[in-house]
């Protein structure tokens, strides 16, 4: 059993938070992001996902307007899709239009270390008497969840499908009254300030079965989360969606889905996407070497290249981040060393800075990227 001092202590600190959050929730436009701007950051961040980003952006408005319930989490977002095709990507982004690079960030918690009952006190804490208990130990980063008074929290439930169902239970309980009581009993955690966000990959083992079998599915019943997609979505679209909505009702209780904001269903990548993440992934490269007054272009040989050893088609755009590093990167760091030799040769001394204003042009030569040392200005 906690002594009473703790309690107190706990009780106090707990009650602080609520009377904070209830301060905040009478005023309008406290928080301080933008969400045009954050629909350009995240246009600028991720690919393909259009309607996905659209969606957010409203529910930014609504939050931005105060016009959501105080007595429950900002938002509470689904998004489902395939692996790799930005559903964690987009959550992040928004995290750092929020909070800039600067922690807290978002709280992330991955479900598939919660697929256990046992393993349910990780989310709430140790129950009374076990080890722990006193110290109110949880997954949840306290900080990243509550965020401040002109910053929400942000929370990802990555893969929320592999979740215990006593994890779900508590999750529930989260969604409708915004609190999350610790096992402990002496201190609840508010996510009354936070923009709740889950990830999952159901139906798309169903959807890649249906669509290699036939692909003429007809169209179900649609349920109360699909009317507003069903405007905006082809035909093929509409059967994905009803093939996830089955797995979810098959997976998921209805009072869970009915306590979610909004679901939103992530778009396979195609090969254009796909082409347009290397391009993404160069301008990074390439906002970090204008230090160094480099810049890198790629021939269109050399971005196909990444592209087809970047995409598999079990992980999607996952490694293509990877395979930038190991096959663009590799050459290119080689390619610099050679130009900062040539300059050296040139009667540079050792270790004088690299030549400014150098373009490397990089091609695909039998498999492999080799770069044009030649200065693009001489
Ligand atoms: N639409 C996209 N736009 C930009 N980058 C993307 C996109 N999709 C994937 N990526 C790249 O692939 C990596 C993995 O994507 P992400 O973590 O968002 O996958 P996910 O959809 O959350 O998959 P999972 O369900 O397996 O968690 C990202 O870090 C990013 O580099």
């Amino acid at each position: 059993m906690p002594y009473i001092n703790d309690v107190l202590a706990d009780n106090s600190q707990s009650n602080q938070l609520a009377r904070e959050v209830a301060s905040l929730s009478g005023l309008r436009s406290r928080f301080a992001f933008d969400p045009e701007q954050i629909r350009i950051e995240l246009e600028k961040h991720i690919v393909g996902q259009q309607a996905v980003i659209d969606a957010l952006c409203q529910q930014l408005k609504v939050i931005k307007a105060g016009l959501h319930d105080s007595q429950r989490p900002l938002c509470v977002l689904l998004f489902i899709g395939d692996t790799g095709v930005g559903k964690t990507e987009l959550v992040r982004t928004l995290a750092r239009c929020i909070h800039g690079d600067n922690n807290p960030g978002f709280c992330r918690i991955d479900m598939n270390t919660l697929s256990q009952s046992h393993y349910s006190a990780a989310i709430t804490g140790a129950p009374p008497g076990y080890v722990g208990s006193k110290e109110n130990l949880t997954l949840l980063n306290e900080d990243a969840i509550t965020g401040s008074s002109s910053r929400p929290g942000v929370v990802l439930f990555d893969e929320i499908e592999k979740a215990d169902t006593a994890v779900v239970r508590s999750l529930m309980n989260v969604f409708d009254s915004g609190k999350l009581r610790l096992a402990s009993g002496t201190r609840e955690l508010s996510f009354c300030n936070s923009l709740v966000f889950m990830t999952s990959n159901i139906g798309s083992k169903q959807w890649a079965q249906t669509a290699r079998h036939s692909g003429s599915r007809g169209i179900r019943q649609w349920q109360q989360w699909l009317p507003s997609l069903q405007s905006r979505l082809t035909g093929r679209q509409r059967s994905r969606a009803t093939v996830i909505e089955e797995a979810m009702h098959s997976h998921f209780d209805p009072e869970f889905i009915n306590r979610i904001d909004r679901i939103e269903l992530f778009e396979p990548l195609t090969s254009a996407h796909l082409t347009a993440i290397v391009e993404l992934e160069l301008r990074q490269l390439n906002q970090r070497l204008r230090r160094q007054g480099v810049q890198v272009e790629l021939h269109p040989s050399a971005l196909d290249y990444l592209r087809d050893q970047g995409f598999d088609p079990l992980f999607g755009a996952r490694s293509i981040k990877r395979k930038v590093r190991d096959l663009l990167m590799v050459p290119l760091a080689e390619a610099l060393l050679s130009a900062d030799r040539l300059q050296a040769d040139k009667g540079s001394e050792a270790g004088a800075s690299r030549v400014a204003g150098i373009t490397l042009h990089g091609r695909n030569v039998d498999g492999k990227i080799e770069f044009d040392l030649k200065p693009a200005k001489e």
